[in-house]
């Protein structure tokens, strides 16, 4: 599975004295560059260049200049460093607080006896003693050289400009504590998957892979992990490239699909209140945003995105178990032209439970669409559609449940309006 940048925990010693007292090892740290190897040891003395390290983790990692790491690469050491350089970076309580590039003449052992060390509290005598320590925070790792970044000098990280959400989610424990894909769990039985579901879970990683298959465990609460950063940051990455994420499943399936030149096909399913539906509108939402580049604003997204309000202010009520469950199964076909143009979408929907319109058991309610209409009719509309209140009608007041926790209804009905009129009913 991906490795992925800057792991911020204190890092295990990156030099360690060697006999001569002459050469050291520089603990190089590989970041999202591999996804096999944590890091590298590089052997150098004092005066050993930059460039001279980033050489040698390049050849031990297999990196070529031209396209990244795996099997047979390896460029001529004079390219590699030219696309490759070594990032000295510092954290602090898990957060990364500061990060360098390492101008190619520097002498990272040099840099390294000058970082400060910790005796970790946890550590063995032997660890605490003898040639393994902590440096307090700092580490180098491996990355790709970006040409437009300013070189040298301390870039002070601004935790209100990094989305220190994001930071955190590219940086997702080494394997060994938590596993991002579930088959790579050396001992899989029904307990190990469940403490590394949990594990993640409490880490606000609520994703995970079983090879080509996504876990999602519903957080019951927002995390900024949908943005348009993350649009683009799964855009046309292999599965597992990065942490597992459900716009990574909408990405494969487009890739494949223009691809292969194959139909693809992505099935949701879970129990009630799982997050299937909260599931499909972001794949949707990624399906429809990578069609995007070439269509100069169709319009085609916004039509088939605005089918959700639409589809759910009829088709979902509340229940005990989610206050917006939908009460239909519904199958959708997102159309591309050749091009990986969005050219249309077809909704089917069956199995809708019609029982629920004439009869609703405790703490449950009618079809959304009702409550909507009452709450935000005008006064124009109440008097030609004869509209009173939901507790007058039989249909609606049965369970007296009249208000759903965090749901503005009025508001929603002005939602609802908009949206039928962007998929065109009138
Ligand atoms: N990825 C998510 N992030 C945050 N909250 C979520 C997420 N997925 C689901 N939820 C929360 O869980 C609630 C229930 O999710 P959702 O309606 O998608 O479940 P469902 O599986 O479609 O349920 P049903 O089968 O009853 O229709 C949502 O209203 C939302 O509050």
């Amino acid at each position: 599975m991906a490795r992925y940048q800057y792991d911020l925990k204190p890092s295990k010693i990156s030099l360690i004295r060697r006999l001569s007292m002459e050469s050291f090892m520089v603990r190089v740290y590989t970041g999202p560059l591999s996804d096999e190897v944590d890091h590298v040891s590089v052997e150098a003395e004092k005066g050993t260049s930059a460039e001279d390290i980033v050489a040698v983790a390049c050849r031990k990692l297999r990196l070529s200049a031209s396209g990244g790491g795996g099997h047979g690469g390896g460029g001529a050491s004079s390219d590699v460093r030219q696309h490759f350089e070594l990032a000295e970076v510092f954290s602090s309580g898990g957060q990364l607080c500061k990060e360098r590039r390492l101008d190619s003449t520097e002498n990272p052992v040099a840099l390294q006896l000058l970082w400060p060390k910790v005796v970790p509290p946890c550590a063995s005598e032997s660890e605490a003693n003898g040639s393994q320590g902590l440096f307090d925070g700092y580490r180098f790792y491996l990355r790709r050289r970006d040409p437009e970044a300013s070189a040298g000098g301390w870039v002070v990280r601004d935790q209100s400009a990094v989305d220190s959400f994001l930071l955190a989610f590219l940086t997702q424990p080494v394997a060994g504590k938590e596993f991002p894909d579930l088959c790579s769990l050396p001992d899989l039985n029904e307990h190990t998957l469940l403490h590394n579901l949990k594990a993640r879970f409490n880490q606000k990683n609520i994703y995970t892979y079983v090879g080509s298959i996504l876990i999602a465990v519903n957080p019951f609460k927002f995390f900024p992990i949908y943005n348009p950063k993350y649009v683009s940051m799964y855009q046309n990455k292999r599965l597992g490239e990065l942490p597992p994420h459900i716009f990574a499943v909408a990405d494969a399936a487009y890739h494949s699909m223009l691809r292969l030149r194959q139909n693809q096909c992505i099935v949701i399913s879970g129990e009630s209140g799982s997050g299937k539906t909260e599931s499909t509108n972001l794949l949707l939402h990624h399906l429809t945003a990578l069609s995007h580049k070439g269509l100069h604003g169709s319009g085609v997204e916004q039509t088939i995105l605005g089918a959700g309000p639409v589809l759910e202010a009829f088709g979902n009520a509340k229940t005990v178990h989610n206050n917006n469950s939908s009460r239909f199964g519904k199958f959708i076909q997102v159309n591309y032209k050749q091009n990986g143009m969005v050219h249309g979408a077809i909704v089917e929907k069956y199995l809708l439970e019609k029982s629920r319109i004439v009869f609703q058991a405790r703490d449950e309610r009618n079809y959304h669409v009702f409550y909507y209409l009452l709450a935000g009719a005008d006064e124009k509309e109440r008097e030609a559609f004869h509209l009173s209140s939901a507790d007058k009608y039989n249909y609606l007041s049965q369970s007296a449940c009249y208000s759903v926790e965090g749901v503005d209804e009025q508001h929603e009905f002005a939602r609802l309006k908009q949206s039928m009129e962007m998929v065109g009913f009138s």
